[in-house]
This record gives C-alpha cells, sequence and structure tokens, in this order.
C-alpha cells in the first residue's frame, strides 16, 4: 500500500485540518497509509514581525512547497486563505473540501456585540482587512495589533488591554470552539472575509495522478467555484497584503454572487461591488475591474508609493 507523506504546520488548527483531510480520505475507501511531517515555516518562525514586512501570507506556504516538488511530501493541507493567488509550476490544488462558515466573529470581554461596545474600545486584529472594515463601521474603536494562533489569541484577550478579538468563525469550529467563545457573528455586510476564508485547499503534484483521483472526491464544486472567483478577483487586484482586500463568492446552481472589496487602512476609503455571473473567472475579473475603475487601483498604488518611501 502506498504511504501518502502529509505536510503540515504545526500549528493546532493546520493539524486539526490535516487530520481531518486524511480521515476524510480513509472514509473514502482511499488505499493508502498516512503519515503526517510537521514543517515550520517562516510565517512561524517570525511571529514577532508584522506579516506584510517579511512578505505576506505566501511565507506559510513556501517551504512546504517546496517540499512538494521535492518529493519530500505527498500532499498538504492549507487554509485557502494563507494560499497566494498563483501556484508554483507542478502543483495543484486537488481538493477543495466544502465551505466552513465563512464568517469573521467577535469574541469580546463581557460578551458584548460589536454594535454595543463601548467607545473607544480597543479591538485586537493583525488584519488590515479587518482593521479597514471595523473602522469604516465603527470610527470610534481603537485598533491594536495582536499575532500568534488562535489559542494564544484567546489567551491574550483574558490577559492583555483588549476589549474584544476578532477571529475566523471556520478556525475556531475546526478547533471545536463556537457559540460558548463568540459574542458576535459579522454579517457580510459589516466585514467581507478574506477570499478563501473558511475553506481548505488540498495541495499535491500535478502529475500525481493516484492521489488526485481521491482527492477529487473529496472536491466541492460549489465551493470551488466560489473561491475560484474570489482568487481571480484577489489576483487581478495585484495588492500584496499592503492594502485591505476582501472577497466572498457564493455558488448556487449554475451562478456565483462575488462581493469585492478594497479599502483604504482607515477604512475612510471603500470600494464595494456585488458582481454575479456564470463564469467564476470571469465574475472574479469583472468585479476587479470595476473596482479598479471606482478607485480601488489608483488606492493600491497610492499605498505602495507611501510604503516604498517610509
Ligand atoms: N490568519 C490566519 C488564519 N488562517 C486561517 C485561519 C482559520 C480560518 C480559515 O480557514 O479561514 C486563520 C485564523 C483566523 O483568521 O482567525
Amino acid at each position: 500500500m502506498r504511504n501518502i507523506v502529509v505536510g503540515s504546520r504545526r500549528s493546532k488548527l493546520a493539524l486539526t485540518q490535516t487530520k481531518w483531510v486524511i480521515n476524510e480520505l480513509k472514509q473514502l475507501g482511499a488505499p493508502f497509509t498516512f503519515e503526517v511531517k510537521e514543517i515550520v515555516t517562516k510565517g512561524d518562525r517570525v511571529l514577532d514581525i508584522t506579516l506584510s514586512k517579511v512578505g505576506g501570507k505566501g511565507l506559510f506556504v513556501k517551504e512546504i512547497e517546496h517540499e512538494l516538488l521535492a518529493g519530500g511530501i505527498d500532499m498538504a493541507v492549507h487554509s485557502m486563505k494563507d494560499m497566494p493567488a498563483v501556484l508554483p509550476e507542478g502543483l495543484v490544488i486537488g481538493a477543495v473540501p466544502r465551505r466552513e462558515d465563512a464568517r469573521d466573529v467577535l469574541v469580546s470581554k463581557g460578551n458584548r456585540m460589536l454594535s454595543d461596545l463601548p467607545p473607544g474600545s480597543v479591538i485586537g486584529t493583525s488584519s488590515l482587512r479587518r482593521s479597514a472594515q471595523l473602522l469604516a463601521y465603527r470610527p470610534d474603536l481603537t485598533i491594536k495589533w495582536i499575532r500568534g494562533n488562535i489559542d494564544t489569541r484567546l489567551a491574550k484577550l483574558e490577559s492583555e488591554e483588549y476589549d474584544a478579538i476578532v477571529l475566523a468563525a471556520a478556525g475556531l469550529a475546526r478547533m471545536g470552539w463556537g457559540d460558548d467563545v463568540i459574542s458576535d457573528y459579522l454579517p457580510f455586510d459589516v466585514c467581507v472575509p478574506a477570499v478563501g476564508q473558511g475553506a481548505l485547499a488540498v495541495e499535491c503534484r500535478e502529475d500525481d495522478d493516484e492521489l488526485r483521483q481521491w482527492l477529487s472526491r473529496l472536491n466541492d464544486e460549489q465551493t470551488e467555484r466560489a473561491v475560484r472567483a474570489e482568487r481571480t478577483f484577489l489576483q487581478q487586484m495585484e495588492g500584496g497584503c499592503q492594502v485591505p482586500i476582501a472577497g466572498y463568492a457564493e455558488a448556487d446552481g449554475g451562478m456565483v454572487r462575488l462581493t469585492a472589496l478594497v479599502a483604504s487602512p482607515d477604512g475612510k476609503e471603500k470600494y464595494k461591488e456585488m458582481v454575479t455571473g456564470a463564469d467564476p473567472e470571469a465574475v472574479g475579473r469583472q468585479a476587479a475591474a470595476i473596482l479598479s475603475e471606482q478607485g480601488a487601483k489608483a488606492l493600491i498604488e497610492r499605498v505602495k508609493q507611501e510604503l516604498s518611501q517610509s
């Protein structure tokens, strides 16, 4: 029987997601044995530096992709939102399993909802996308940087000077947390999720037909179509991670509806559009074109310039 070596980051979330996929493949009757190989990525090592300064979301993925290409591992499970828009030559996403709740949630002291937080409350997040949208909705809030994995952040809420933190519902759910810790589910019109949020990407080598055949059975077509629209939009905006970008799509029957957003970091400038169509990539490109024309492209260029001068 073939042994499939599955690369995983060492965080509890990554290992939980990896074990979930392995278990699904076993349930399907895949004729493999599985072995998990833990990989410490650059993103895990540089917790003290702001991610955008050291190279963005690719940090969690790049070293794992090297291992895939070198044959040290056969498969890797990523949070879709950590995946760069373009994959290296020779690798593919073999499965996009059914998406979890894509929303962001508020975990607050005193179990307060976002609308009930006292003026000036301090919100912990390390996401430009979250902070921009929170400030657009509640300009009185103070955003304070927070890093670390989900457990660490929940602990920091208790011990440090935050009134609330924002996390992805999906990450909490996968680790067994739910309504017991969640104070508020942020509606899509208040906080558009990150591209790919709540979805997983199972990556493998393009030429591994045997594994791909089994992975294809784990694939959820509607999730895949929705995520493809979101990722096409992200790729077209080429914003890196310096500018708040959000995209959330739902696929229903033959149609995909994408809500796309680009904002300034302070949330004062905001471009948002909903696009519906049958072809996910066309929807993603159309959303990018509309937002660009409205001023998003100019905003991205302006922020890049400011950063290169600072
Ligand atoms: N930013 C890190 C990250 N990457 C994926 C998740 C879990 C949720 C998901 O799969 O979208 C999280 C934690 C969070 O944002 O709360």
